[in-house]
């Protein structure tokens, strides 16, 4: 848990803000954080299911995420990792080799389909029992939007979708015996959470020698208590 990487040098989308006063004294106004849930999802998901080119993206989750980042740049801002993190991720994995990976926050699945199909080009032929992305999303309709391009893109049994908060679920997965320790653990729901869910995390054992943890927006819009947390080494601390 020593080093966990920011990437200050790269830039939250730009187009969260705006830049309401052109002086020495630069202000910005948050202009779309709340653009979500406001029917893009469901336009995205018909975006895709009516594609031109849908017969290429079954069973072919990076043309899925191409055609997710499509929609982002030609139809509306959605707040996905994006293909930078994408191939950030993905460097990451080549090197950690994770077999279970949490990802919170789902959202319309875009870091579901990151983490599942890179699992699967690094353990190819693996038996789903061997390889598993849990992906958490608290708002059903997302969820759902998730789950229908887990369907499409040939990754049911790797990446399972679990509705509902995070925190809760990572206690039901464990007591029940579904979950019992991570390999990288990804953090892309609310800044807020990160630390009270990552003790969670902490707090049910599932963090062991070697796992990573990677949360996104931690400098822009921030996660400074979650910086603080894990500088602090108090991650590798048992409870
Ligand atoms: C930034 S988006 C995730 C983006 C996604 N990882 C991607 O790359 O497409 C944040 C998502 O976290 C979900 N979320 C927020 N709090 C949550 C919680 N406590 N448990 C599960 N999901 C949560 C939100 O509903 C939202 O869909």
């Amino acid at each position: 848990m020593s080093s966990i990487p920011d990437y200050p040098s790269i830039p939250w989308n730009e187009t969260l803000y705006k830049q309401v006063e052109e002086d020495d004294l630069f202000a910005f106004t948050v202009t779309n954080l709340n653009q979500c849930f406001d029917g893009r999802e469901e336009a995205l998901l018909d975006f895709i299911h009516t594609h031109p080119n849908i017969s290429n993206l079954r069973n072919n989750p990076s043309a899925i995420l191409d055609t997710i980042d499509e929609f982002g740049r030609t139809k509306d801002f959605l707040m996905t990792l994006g293909p930078a993190k994408r191939g950030i991720i993905k460097s990451l994995m080549a090197e950690q080799r994770p077999k279970v990976l949490m990802d919170v926050g789902a959202y319309v699945g875009y870091s579901a389909l990151t983490l599942g199909c890179i699992v699967l080009d690094l353990y190819p032929g693996a038996k789903s029992s061997e390889v598993k992305v849990f992906s958490f999303e608290k708002e059903p309709k997302c969820a759902a939007i998730t789950s229908s391009f887990v369907e499409l893109a040939g990754l049911k049994g790797v990446v399972d979708v679990v509705v509902g908060s995070a925190d809760v679920e990572f206690r039901r997965l464990t007591e029940e015996g579904t979950l019992t320790s991570v390999d990288m653990l990804l953090l892309d729901h609310w800044e807020k959470l990160y630390v009270d869910d990552l003790k969670v995390v902490e707090e049910l054992g599932l963090l062991k020698e070697g796992s990573v943890i990677v949360a996104d927006n931690v400098v822009c819009p921030g996660a400074p208590e979650y910086l603080e947390y894990v500088r602090g080494g108090k991650a590798s601390e048992k409870p």
